[in-house]
């Protein structure tokens, strides 16, 4: 990819798209602005090219923080309904009383939002349309701010939200090449003021540009040395996912047990991205934990400190040779939700929960709670397999005011099963850990 300003021809977009093969169905994020509009055009191309593609959704995110948006996500609908693909806009509304950090809740919305969705439909992944230089200036902000190997290896052009697969086929493309690639599909795209706004971090890196280029920090050079870093990283976690294989025992009700010697024992890197990983995969991917809460937590391990503690929207309890993990049901609790008949929904982050069509009324699910795990222990064998805390965060199913059923997949049938309509089934990845 040496010429940075033309078109992206079929050998390179091909190229790109080669490990989407398969999927049934994709999502692909595009906020109308020059990138993603690149992509969107791109994987028509790509459909167009081959009979067996995938059935393809855009979905768009409207954050109602400048006054154009809600016209740049109808110009985003009416493009993708000329090519022949399904378009949903989904409307954010800010806490507007939390005044900073607007950009990364907005991200945060936006990824759950699309995740959410993503599971509504049966889609398994979504794109996005980072390219090499939102790698680069990715680098440079990671290593201002002092990050480690995981960080500096910048965006994954793989990675997961809330159990959907994200990639990101585009990130060894330059930006400019996209822009040549929008203009000469002729597509319009919308121009957002906050990427020249200087408050923003990524803008002020922007206008230094020229002289970050006179020292040799091109673009290109960037994103090479983040790649070269990714490939650590990536071993790192394939060495983490082994030492998972063995040493975690992961359950259908969404808690943990690790091996807690074993977990001692392990190096470093192994331990904490393990316990990172369980943490985001059991927790409900609450606020972002630092690196550091970890390492305090496998200090502590390994000095027997470790008393029960909360990270991440978890319980962690250290006792009798295991680490058990599991969904901590604070006091402002688990938000609810209401389920029609043949809806499906991701609940808490965690759980796909669904209502089959037979079902004669709506239910509500909540968290069953401390006196749902009493009343019901003795009832059903298989909540004597996990820890008592765990129990308390399990999805639940309740009509007027009734617990008519508590089913995880792959568990036993629950003993208060007064109705087998509905179904939870917790989205994390079976292959990578021992269940
Ligand atoms: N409002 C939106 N609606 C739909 N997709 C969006 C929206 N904003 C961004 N995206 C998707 O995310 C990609 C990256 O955009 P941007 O760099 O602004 O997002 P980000 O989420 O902050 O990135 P990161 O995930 O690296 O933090 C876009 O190319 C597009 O695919």
């Amino acid at each position: 990819m040496t010429d940075t300003h033309s078109p992206l021809p079929e050998s390179v977009w091909e190229r790109c798209f080669a490990p989407l093969t398969g999927y049934p169905r994709l999502a692909v994020a595009v906020s109308g602005g020059p990138d993603s509009m690149a992509l969107l055009h791109l994987l028509r191309c790509w459909t167009e090219s081959r009979g067996d593609s995938a059935e393809i959704t855009v979905l768009t995110v409207d954050h109602g923080l400048r006054p154009e948006s809600a016209s740049e996500a109808a110009v985003v609908a009416d493009i993708a309904g000329e090519m022949g693909f399904t378009h949903r806009t989904f409307r954010w509304e800010p806490d507007t009383t939390e005044a900073s950090g607007i950009q990364a809740r907005a991200r945060r919305a936006r990824y759950d939002l699309m995740a959410r969705y993503c599971h509504e439909a049966g889609i398994p992944a979504l794109l996005t349309a980072h390219h090499l230089d939102d790698q680069a200036e990715t680098l440079l902000m990671r290593l201002a701010r002092g990050s480690g190997l995981d960080g500096l290896a910048a965006i994954p052009s793989r990675g997961d939200w809330a159990g959907i697969a994200i990639h990101r086929p585009l990130l060894d493309v330059p930006k400019a090449r996209l822009i040549a690639t929008v203009a000469a599909a002729g597509l319009p795209y919308a121009k957002d003021p906050s990427n020249t706004d200087s408050r923003f971090e990524r803008a002020r890196l922007r206008k230094e540009q020229a002289a970050l280029q006179a020292l040799g920090l091109t673009p290109e050079a960037l994103a090479l040395a983040a790649k070269r870093l990714s490939r650590a990283r990536a071993a790192l976690d394939e060495a983490a996912a082994e030492f998972m294989a063995s040493a975690v025992r992961l359950s259908c009700a969404g808690s943990a047990e690790v091996d807690g010697v074993r977990l001692r024992d392990a190096p470093d890197e192994i331990a904490l991205r393990t316990l990172q990983r369980l943490v985001a995969m059991t927790g409900g991917r609450q606020e972002p934990v630092r690196l550091a809460k970890f390492e305090t937590l496998l200090d502590d391990l390994r000095a027997d400190h470790a008393a029960a503690r909360t990270l991440g929207g978890c319980r962690i309890v250290a006792g009798s040779g295991k680490l058990q993990i599991a969904r901590e049901l604070r006091r402002d609790g688990i938000a609810e939700l209401i389920l029609q008949p043949g809806e499906r929904a991701l609940w808490d982050n965690r759980f796909v929960v669904s209502l089959a069509d037979t079902a004669e009324s709506p239910v509500t699910v909540r968290a069953l709670g401390e006196a749902g795990a009493r009343d019901l222990a003795d009832r059903t064998p298989w909540l004597n397999d996990i820890p008592r805390f765990a129990r308390f965060s399990l999805p639940s199913c309740w009509r007027n005011q009734a617990l008519v059923s508590i089913s995880c997949e792959g568990l036993e049938p629950d003993a208060v099963r007064a109705d087998d309509t509905f179904n939870a089934r917790f989205v994390h990845l079976w292959d990578e850990v021992g269940s």
